[in-house]
């Protein structure tokens, strides 16, 4: 979904091998998606020449060695978010990156569509004031995220926070402008498998809440939950909004993560008219409904690998604040960071 598509409608990408810990589940992923090469180990794919970019879908924990691995190749990467376990293993990774010359990004897809740049647009331009505050959700019904997941591992970098709470930490900073961080209040449910052995004591967050403070005393909130139940045991809950509130009124987008499948932006100015839009239009001015997150993602990638000026960026000082915030909300919640990586580049 984020790259063998994109790549489809993409006349510079070619998704040429993939590896795989096993190679026959390498040579049926490649049967299926029409790929040249299947490799059975992840090396032997950096071992490639012919490999110029490397898409690292791995579990978080894993992101640090392999993209460091991968740099260390001379492989240009696209990491998948989160960017690592730890703001330092992070900051490690764009460092080599920067050191060899080559093009690193952690994949924060929603940040390239249309609909989320017009939502900074609006704030940019004062249209709803001065900042107070501003809020970004992602919650999801229970059944979405099977048992098992990895994201309910610790060890692999699991967690609700982790894994969604990423979106609205990454949003809240852009959108506000704001990479220093303040974590105020941060609660946590955690996650408790069905059939639990009676010694099982989880350390993984189902759900996260937090309160920010963030530059220029602007307040941020977030929420986010891997499995709410549904309500009344019927209904289930799916919110992927953000809304920031300004001193003349708000603008709020109702799915900032996948704005494709569906939104609205709404801004409501006190006194005056609400008014809604949905916007689609990719860098030309051409109307594409269709077109993903992932696809305006991989255009802006293969510009910057090519040289030319990319319609959007996730920068490393975006990712490096987004771990560093993620830290001290689980310093504040008890849960504590997932550990730093244990890779240690030769
Ligand atoms: N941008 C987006 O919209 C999305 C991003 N993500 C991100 O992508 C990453 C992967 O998530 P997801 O695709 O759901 O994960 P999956 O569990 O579906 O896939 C992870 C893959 O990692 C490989 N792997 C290597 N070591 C391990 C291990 N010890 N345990 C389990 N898998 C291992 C496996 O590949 P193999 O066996 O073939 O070697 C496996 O298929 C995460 O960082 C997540 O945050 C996830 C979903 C959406
Ligand atoms: O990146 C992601 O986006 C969609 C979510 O459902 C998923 O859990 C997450 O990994």
């Amino acid at each position: 979904m984020a790259l063998i598509l994109p790549a489809r409608t993409h006349p510079e990408v070619i998704v040429y091998a993939v590896g795989a810990r096993n190679l026959d589940k390498a040579k049926k992923y490649a049967k299926k998606h029409r790929i040249e090469k299947a490799y059975g180990s992840y090396q032997e794919l950096l071992d490639d020449k012919d490999v110029d970019v490397v898409y690292n879908p791995l579990p978080n924990a894993l992101h640090h060695e392999w993209t460091m691995k991968a740099l260390a190749a001379g492989k240009h990467v696209l990491n998948e978010k989160p960017s690592a376990n730890t703001a330092e293993d992070t900051a490690s990774m764009f460092d080599l990156a920067e050191q060899k010359g080559l093009v690193m990004m952690d994949a924060y897809h929603y940040r390239f569509h249309p609909a989320v740049l017009r939502v900074k647009e609006i704030i940019e331009s004062k249209t709803i004031g001065k900042l107070k505050t501003v809020t970004a959700k992602l919650i999801v019904p229970k059944g979405i995220t099977a048992e098992g997941d990895i994201r309910y591992d610790f060890a692999l970098g699991g967690g609700a926070l982790m894994d969604m709470g990423v979106y609205t930490v990454n949003c809240i900073q852009y959108m506000t402008s704001s990479r220093s961080v303040e974590v105020t209040d941060a609660t946590t449910e955690l996650y408790a498998p069905k059939n639990k052995p009676e010694s099982y004591a989880s350390n993984i967050d189902r759900t996260a809440t937090a309160t920010l403070t963030l530059s220029d005393g602007i307040k941020g909130n977030l929420e986010v939950d891997l499995a709410r139940p549904l309500r009344y045991g019927l209904i289930p809950t799916l919110d992927m909004s953000f809304k920031a509130e300004g001193v003349l009124g708000s603008v709020e987008i109702d799915n900032y993560v996948m704005p494709t499948l569906y939104h609205n932006i709404t801004v409501n100015i006190r006194g005056g008219p609400i008014s809604t839009e949905k916007v689609y239009k990719n860098r030309f001015g051409e109307r594409e409904e269709w077109r993903t997150t992932y696809m305006y993602q991989l255009e802006s990638f293969v510009d910057k690998v090519r040289g030319r000026e990319p319609k959007a960026w996730v920068s490393k000082e975006d990712s490096v604040a987004t771990m560093k915030c993620v830290e001290k909300i689980y310093q504040k919640n008890g849960l504590g960071s997932r550990p730093k990586s244990a890779y240690i580049p030769v």
